[in-house]
């Protein structure tokens, strides 16, 4: 006999999309230096070339590239050093055949010119005649005008969560303040009568909560903002207490333990009285996650995650990231990175249900391994051991060592 009516990952993920909000969350504007992390909220497009104007990547001089073609150490070609660009100033002369210019790195070129000589490609005859001892492209040493960003391009996407590169973009354009999406807001609850909290020494069947902290963490790095609620004991009062006041304060809230059968279970009960009866799905024919409840709350989506940590880590990858992605405006399927790797051992996987395994990667012979990671759901030295997971859909038996897997990497090098 089985207590859930497990449904199949898609299936839950079509279920879960079609209960979200169809707007992200709101627009705000903040300064550049605090958009790290944060989400564009409409396309940025460049006002401007960058940069906005052709200039040397060396110290030498400017030239026509085609005074130069056939210079050689044992035949320089000869020209006359007309003047010198100083940095910030624009030229105000042209270079015209046989002349030369004494130029910067990053100074801008001065009209006619098309490349720049290398200083150490170079010897002066005498103050004003230039030896050029090896020839230049045109462009050579040149960064163009518009080479960098476009005037009229998009310089960034909506939905895009800001890097420090993206941050230089934008600084580069002129953009002092950038409009993002309002953090979503998350709420985060751990029950169970044996659950304390960290600052306390548990005794006898206690243990401290770590869903908390894991899940807190998760959703900060996807760029949330975070509400614990701590933990409430196994009283039905309590839990729907607390799952109310963190629904009328959140976009999202997350509620780990309490999610399987036992007589002290009541997520399920919250949810229903909260969300009259809204129970989207309890159950899922995925390993480790099991017991997933996912319901609504008014218009707020609240997932009943696995007490074991291992569990409550892998559905909030799974399922709770994409739909903070999704509130953000964001694409759904964003996973930090995909490599293959090879398999060291046979895993066997019931067909019927889509396994989640830990790896741990080893780069080994030009390729990375993928070793096993094994342990149960209740460890977090499982998690803390992995560098990635491994998806096994419903559809295989299992996967056998030397197979080549794609990896989604979760931990950074
Ligand atoms: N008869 C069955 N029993 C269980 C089944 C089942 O199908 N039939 N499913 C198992 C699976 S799979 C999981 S996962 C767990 C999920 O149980 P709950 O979500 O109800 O969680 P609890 O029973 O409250 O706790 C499970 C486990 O996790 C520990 N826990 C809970 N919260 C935290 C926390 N915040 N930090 C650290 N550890 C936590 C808790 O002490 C338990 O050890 O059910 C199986 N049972
Ligand atoms: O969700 Mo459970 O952790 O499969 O043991």
């Amino acid at each position: 006999m089985d207590f859930f009516n497990c449904i199949s990952l898609s299936k839950a993920q079509s279920l879960i999309e079609s209960r979200l909000p169809v707007t992200a969350t709101l627009i705000e504007e903040v300064l550049l230096p605090e958009a790290l992390g944060r989400v564009v909220a409409v396309d940025i497009a460049a006002g401007e070339d960058l940069p906005p104007f052709s200039r040397s990547t060396v110290d030498g001089y400017a030239v026509l590239s085609r005074d130069t073609f056939g210079a050689g150490e044992g035949a320089p070609v000869m020209l006359d050093i007309i003047g010198e660009v100083f940095m910030g100033q624009a030229a105000g002369f042209s270079v015209r055949p046989g002349q030369a210019v004494i130029m910067p790195t990053g100074g801008m070129l001065p009209a006619g010119a098309d490349a720049v000589v290398m200083l150490e490609h170079t010897e002066r005859s005498d103050t004003e005649t230039l030896l050029v001892l090896k020839p230049v492209a045109p462009g050579e040493n040149v960064i163009a005008k518009g080479e960098d960003i476009r005037v009229g391009n998009i310089v960034m996407t909506s939905g895009t969560k800001l890097t420090p590169a993206d941050i230089g973009a934008l600084a580069a354009c002129g953009i002092a303040k950038v409009k993002v999406r309002a953090q979503l807001k998350a709420g985060i609850i751990s029950t169970g009568d044996e659950v304390v909290d960290i600052t306390e020494t548990p005794v006898g069947g206690q243990v401290r909560d770590i869903n908390t902290y894991t899940l807190a963490a998760m959703l900060t790095e996807a760029g949330c903002k975070v509400t614990r609620y701590g933990v409430v004991k196994d009283k039905f009062e309590d839990l729907l207490a607390t799952v109310g006041k963190a629904a009328s304060e959140n976009q999202l809230v997350l509620v780990s333990g309490g999610s399987s059968v036992g007589a002290r279970d009541h997520t399920v009960q919250v949810i229903e009285e909260l969300g009259r009866q809204d129970i989207v799905f309890h159950g899922l024919a995925v390993k480790p996650g099991k017991p997933t409840i996912f319901g609504m709350v008014g218009s707020v989506p609240v997932f009943g995650l696995p007490g074991h940590p291992v569990a409550a880590m892998t559905i909030c990858q799974t399922l709770v990231l994409p739909v903070v992605y999704r509130l953000q405006g964001r694409g759904p399927n964003r996973v930090n990175c995909r490599i293959p790797a090879r398999l060291t051992r046979n895993c066997a996987s019931a067909p019927g249900r889509d396994d989640v395994l830990r790896v741990k990667l080893n780069w080994q012979g030009g390729e990375y391994l993928a070793e096993p990671v094994l342990g149960k759901s209740g460890l977090i030295s499982v998690m803390t051991q992995a560098d990635g997971v491994v998806r096994v859909p419903a559809d295989s038996s299992g996967l056998y060592a030397g197979d080549i897997v794609t990896v989604e990497v979760i931990r950074e090098a």
